[in-house]
Formats: structure tokens, C-alpha cells, sequence
């Protein structure tokens, strides 16, 4: 395996594309890497802040690579505002089991729809020390889904810098300059560029 490259520990193929445009190589970027995906299923503690879940995330994954292997994990949480936190990182099994409509709907009879969508990503560099870098937007879960439904809950999120569109509405390029994801691995490329 190249040296330059990293692995992304991810089962979700429209993140892994997200991933790959936001950490594409710009021209002006040294040193160089490639992402490689792997697909390993690790564990996501319940209960613990998101930062404790990335974190076991990663730390599994470089149990099972190679040593000196450059790894990263990233989990996402969808944060209703209204319910403090909740349902965070198990927006995944809300969304799977009752779907994004009734997602959008637990908060009818709230008059506060506000939400912060965070994604923590954790990095271990070839030395095996791990990084944590995280990306926070802030929105509002709207009434009825509005745009594709290819991805999670993208048709139900609308941030609030934006023209009043949901993720899902919007070109994938403007999602990418103003979601969790791309703030966060906006830092994790500074930190690969050294910058940081
Ligand atoms: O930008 C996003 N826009 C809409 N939906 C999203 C986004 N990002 C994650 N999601 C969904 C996928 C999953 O239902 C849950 C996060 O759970 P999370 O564990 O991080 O993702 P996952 O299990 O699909 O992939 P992985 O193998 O990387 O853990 O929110
Ligand atoms: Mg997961």
C-alpha cells in the first residue's frame, strides 16, 4: 500500500462521495494523498458524546489495519434543539426504522424546529495518534420533505445560511461549502497539509 494513502472506514457510499470531492486534490496540495475506502463494521457506542463515538470508531479500525496505517472514521448526528441533543447520533435508526417523514414530524406541536447537524471526524496518522476535528450547521427540520430522497435526511434539513433550500435541494457543491461535512474535513485537510 502507498504511503501516501489513507483509508476511509465507511459503509455509506454518498458520504464516501462527499468525502472524496471535499478532500479532492486542489493542485496546490503537499503533501499528496489518496483516499482508499474500506468497508469494516465498527462499533458506535451508545450513550456516549460524539466525540467518545468517533473515537471508538477509530480506535477499532486500527486494530483491525495493518500497523502505521493512516486511518479516519467519521460519524454524523442530526441534534433537535428542541430535545436537547436528541436524537443525535441515533438519527440513523429513527430515520431507518420510522422514516424521514415521521423524523420531521415528532416535532409538530414545537414551535422550535431548530437542529444542528455535526459530523466528527477522527483521524489516526501513521504514528497511531488520533485527531479530532468536527464541522457544526445549524438549521431547522421542515414540515414535509422537500428535494431527493438519495441521501439520509438531506430532505428534511434546511441550514440557515442558503436560500431557504434543503440539502436535497441544493447542487451538491453548495452543500459541500456550508454542511458539518465539509467544515469538518475542511480542518482535517488543513491538518494533512500541515497547516494546522
Ligand atoms: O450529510 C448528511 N445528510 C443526510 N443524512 C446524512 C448525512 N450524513 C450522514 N447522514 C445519515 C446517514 C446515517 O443514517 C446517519 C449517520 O449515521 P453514521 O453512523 O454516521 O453513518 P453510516 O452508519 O451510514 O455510515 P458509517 O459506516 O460511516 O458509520 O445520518
Ligand atoms: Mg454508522
Amino acid at each position: 500500500m502507498a504511503s501516501n494513502e489513507i483509508v476511509f472506514i465507511t459503509g455509506n457510499v454518498n458520504k464516501l462521495n462527499e468525502v472524496r470531492m471535499l478532500l479532492a486534490n486542489d493542485g496546490a496540495q503537499k503533501p499528496s494523498f489518496t483516499i482508499r475506502n474500506m468497508n469494516l463494521d465498527l462499533e458506535e457506542v451508545q450513550g456516549a458524546n460524539l466525540e467518545e463515538i468517533a473515537l471508538t470508531k477509530c480506535k477499532e479500525a486500527v486494530q483491525k489495519l495493518p500497523t502505521g496505517q493512516a486511518v479516519f472514521v467519521e460519524d454524523t448526528a442530526l441534534c433537535f434543539d428542541e430535545f436537547n441533543g436528541l436524537p443525535g447520533a441515533y438519527i440513523k435508526w429513527f430515520v431507518k426504522s420510522m422514516g424521514v417523514e415521521k423524523v420531521a414530524q415528532m416535532l409538530n406541536g414545537f414551535e422550535n424546529r431548530g437542529a444542528k447537524a455535526v459530523t466528527t471526524v477522527v483521524y489516526a496518522d501513521n504514528k497511531g495518534e488520533f485527531h479530532t476535528f468536527q464541522g457544526i450547521t445549524a438549521g431547522t427540520i421542515v414540515n414535509t420533505p422537500r428535494g431527493s430522497r438519495t441521501f439520509g435526511w438531506d430532505c428534511i434539513f434546511q441550514p440557515n445560511e442558503g436560500s431557504g433550500e434543503t440539502y436535497a435541494e441544493m447542487a451538491k457543491e453548495q452543500k459541500n461549502l456550508i454542511s458539518q461535512r465539509g467544515r469538518a474535513f475542511a480542518k482535517l485537510k488543513m491538518h494533512l497539509q500541515g497547516k494546522s
